[in-house]
């Protein structure tokens, strides 16, 4: 998979390069090209912003900038561009796998309150374009969505994890939170792991995990719940 970036804060990005994501790279499952916006940039000053049309606080970054960047990064093998906003689709664990099998990703990380809307539909002509937030909550600027998707997304390759049961047992994949996890020692400051769990009794052991991530699912996020398709939850799973 080939990932490119365009940001004003490059150093922002450089977290990619490190541990697992880097081995990913070192390993070429995947390349990571990270792009200074003001590389297109042909003013002294090198501006990427300014006023809002209609007015309305802080700026706005420049469609021209973004659009001479855009053509030269997303030239040759047609990417999906992401573009991460406030205002955009949920990034969920469905459309990392989607991402996790592009060929071509990249990112477009706006600053101020955002990219003129034009850079948008100008690139939609050309090709797959998604606006895409991580939350509902408003962070500086994309670099640090872009993060999380990249992180979200490679886990996923093929080779890049040491365990890759561990992104199939992902939450969410049966569509539940996952319980609680244990380690050595048997019991820590007084508190003991389940009896269950060093019971060797694996039929039983699924049952309680089971259960742990119902009973999770149910108390942190209810709606995880109504989404389950029907038939999900069997007769002992509705008894909780
Ligand atoms: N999931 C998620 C993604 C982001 C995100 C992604 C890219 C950018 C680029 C600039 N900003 C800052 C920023 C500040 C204010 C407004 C204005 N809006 C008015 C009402 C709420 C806010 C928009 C944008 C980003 C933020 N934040 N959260």
């Amino acid at each position: 998979m080939r990932i490119d970036v365009v940001t004003i804060f490059p150093e922002y990005l450089e977290p990619l390069r490190a541990a697992l994501l880097g081995k990913a790279v070192d390993k070429g499952l995947i390349s990571v090209d990270v792009h200074d916006l003001r590389d297109w940039t042909h003013d002294v000053h090198k501006a990427v912003d300014d006023s809002p049309y209609g007015g309305g606080p802080g700026m706005v970054m420049k469609p021209q900038v973004w659009g001479e960047a855009l053509d030269a990064v997303c030239a040759g093998e047609t990417p999906r561009l992401v573009v991460p906003t406030p205002a955009g689709r949920p990034f969920t664990q469905r459309l990392a796998h989607e991402y996790a099998a592009e060929p071509r990703l990249v990112f477009a990380c706006g600053r101020y309150e955002g990219i003129d809307q034009r850079v948008v539909d100008d690139a939609s002509r050309r090709m797959r374009v998604d606006e895409v937030s991580i939350g509902d909550y408003v962070l500086v600027g994309g670099e640090v969505a872009v993060l999380v998707m990249v992180e979200a997304v490679v886990r996923l390759l093929p080779g890049v994890l040491g365990n890759p049961a561990s992104a199939a047992q992902d939450s969410f994949s049966d569509g539940l939170l996952e319980g609680p996890s244990y380690t050595r020692p048997e019991v820590w400051r007084d508190l003991a792991v389940p009896e269950v769990l060093r019971s060797g009794n694996h039929r039983l052991i699924d049952r309680w995990r089971r259960d742990q991530a119902l009973r999770r699912t149910l108390e942190r996020r209810p709606d995880l719940l109504d989404a389950l398709p029907e038939g999900a939850l069997d007769k002992h799973d509705r008894k909780l």
